[in-house]
């Protein structure tokens, strides 16, 4: 997953986010209950607390342990919190960033590779040092790769049941960049074997997992929080994890009571099944943040194709990363979720709007009217309805039958998903069972909302 923001540099006291994407809202429909987790200490864990704090020199937690749950390992209220109080705090000194590196490695490394690569590396560095490291505790307690579900994770015939979602080609794209950087990193250091010898591609995807999974960024740069990245996540909560500049550490205030034994969750970012999925490996069914993406073509047939690239290139607004940190670009568009009561439509993106009227153009003519009609606002296309009617209700009828396409094969994809015969009883078969369960999440979310924009486009053609 990508950077997104956190910690500011001329704030003294902001929001930070996990590097995988925000951790953020949604109904928790297969959350367990507080009540799972009362008592369920983690008795492997017992000493990292302590290690961590003679390591900074200063408490981290009075109020806090690590436990287990049905999410791993998790944070839980060692005795009663009131609202308001400070639950942990983490100093900067004791985060791990790609600068805990040494620096001849780091500067071997250069440019060619990102930052969440370059703490992907460390991990294997300190790995591979075992008990040797100074961050032995920190490494010996991250997740197994048995135990992560990130797509880019997933087998290529996994992959294959979410191929309707957009999250199969971004997944398709990241295995590419993390072939690269994999065999760059393997060439840097092909003479220094304390480095890299003996790790495998499969590793090297599992430190990165572990990096988008539970990294928050600080200026810029991602950073490992131990302790304060045992917390799991919750949609309805109101706490996140902040990050204080002045005093040099991360803290989670309480949002609200907690009696001794409850886990406590923060909220991670306002994330779609597909960044949930994409970036930490879990989702949700019933995501109130769910969204999806839905590129159209102009059919290379169509004599006026060049001049309508030409067009949309033109006043269409730039390619965006959005807050799931997905590109879209000029022909890709974000649908949410649209109610019926809305009069403008909101969720169906003016620009796909203005793409479908583009595409219904069948003359020159047309077309040097609508870049007119641009130029004379505010440089966007389809800002006003058209003038005709029957075109105004031809690139509506385009868009409802491409939903109704879409609909019909996530449809069928659901189905297939259903069907799927395997056997949960074997390693293999559980670990695809809840690959299957994240595969249906996803696809019943995405599906939800283009069933509403269908439903919105129907209604709303009916009326022009
Ligand atoms: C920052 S770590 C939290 C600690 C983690 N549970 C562990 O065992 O170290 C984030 C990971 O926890 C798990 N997780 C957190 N919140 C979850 C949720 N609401 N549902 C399912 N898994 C969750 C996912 O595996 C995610 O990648």
């Amino acid at each position: 997953m990508q950077l997104r923001s956190r910690i500011g540099s001329v704030c003294c006291c902001v929001q930070s986010r996990p590097i995988g994407a925000t951790w953020k809202h949604f109904t928790t429909s297969s959350s367990m209950s507080s009540a799972e987790v009362r008592n369920c200490i983690d008795k492997e864990c017992e000493d990292f607390l302590p290690w961590l704090e003679k390591k900074a020199g200063v408490g981290i937690s009075s109020h806090l342990t690590v436990g287990k749950s049905s999410y791993g390992r998790c944070l839980v209220a060692s005795k009663s919190i009131m609202e308001g109080e400070c639950m942990l705090k983490v100093p900067f000194s004791v985060q791990i960033t790609e600068d805990n590196m040494r620096p001849e490695i780091l500067s071997m490394l250069g440019d060619e590779v990102g930052n969440v690569t370059r703490l992907a590396l460390l991990i294997l560095i300190e790995q591979k040092m075992g008990e040797g490291s100074e961050w032995a505790p920190y490494i010996r307690h991250l997740p197994r790769p048995g135990e992560m579900h990130n797509a880019v994770l997933w087998s290529d015939r996994e992959l294959q049941m979410v191929r309707q979602s957009s999250m199969f080609l971004e997944t398709a794209k990241l295995k590419a960049q993390l072939e690269k950087d994999f065999m760059h990193i393997k060439r840097v250091f092909q003479h220094l074997p304390e480095v890299f010898e003996d790790v495998s591609f499969h590793d090297f995807i599992h430190a990165y997992t572990l990096v988008t999974s539970r990294a928050w960024e600080r200026q810029n740069c991602p950073s490992l929080i131990p302790f304060a990245d045992f917390v799991n996540h919750d949609g309805s909560s109101e706490a996140d994890l902040l990050g204080d500049i002045d005093k040099q550490c991360s803290e989670v205030i309480a949002d609200r009571d907690y009696i001794a034994g409850e886990q406590v969750l923060i909220r991670y970012g306002k994330f779609s099944n597909a960044t949930l999925l994409f970036d930490f490996g879990f989702t949700h069914p019933n995501n109130v943040y769910d969204q999806v993406c839905i590129e159209l073509c102009i059919p290379a047939w169509d004599p006026l194709r060049s001049k309508k690239i030409e067009l949309l290139q033109k006043h269409c607004t730039p390619a965006i990363r959005d807050i799931n940190g997905f590109n879209s670009s000029w022909n890709s568009f974000t649908i949410k979720e649209v109610r019926l009561n809305s009069k403008i439509g909101r969720g169906i993106p003016q620009s796909l709007r203005a793409f479908a009227r583009v595409l219904c153009s069948s003359s020159l003519e047309e077309i040097e009217d609508l870049e007119m009609e641009a130029t004379n606002n505010d440089g966007r296309l389809a800002r006003l309805p058209l003038k005709d009617a029957s075109k105004e209700f031809q690139a509506h009828q385009l868009l409802i039958a491409c939903i109704r396409q879409h609909i019909e094969d996530y449809d069928e994809s659901i189905k297939c998903l259903e069907r799927l015969d395997y056997s949960a009883s074997s390693a293999m078969g559980a670990s695809l069972d809840i690959r299957r369960n994240m595969a249906k999440d996803l696809l019943k979310g995405e599906l939800r909302i283009l069933n509403s924009a269908y439903i919105w486009l129907k209604a709303h053609s009916s009326k022009i």
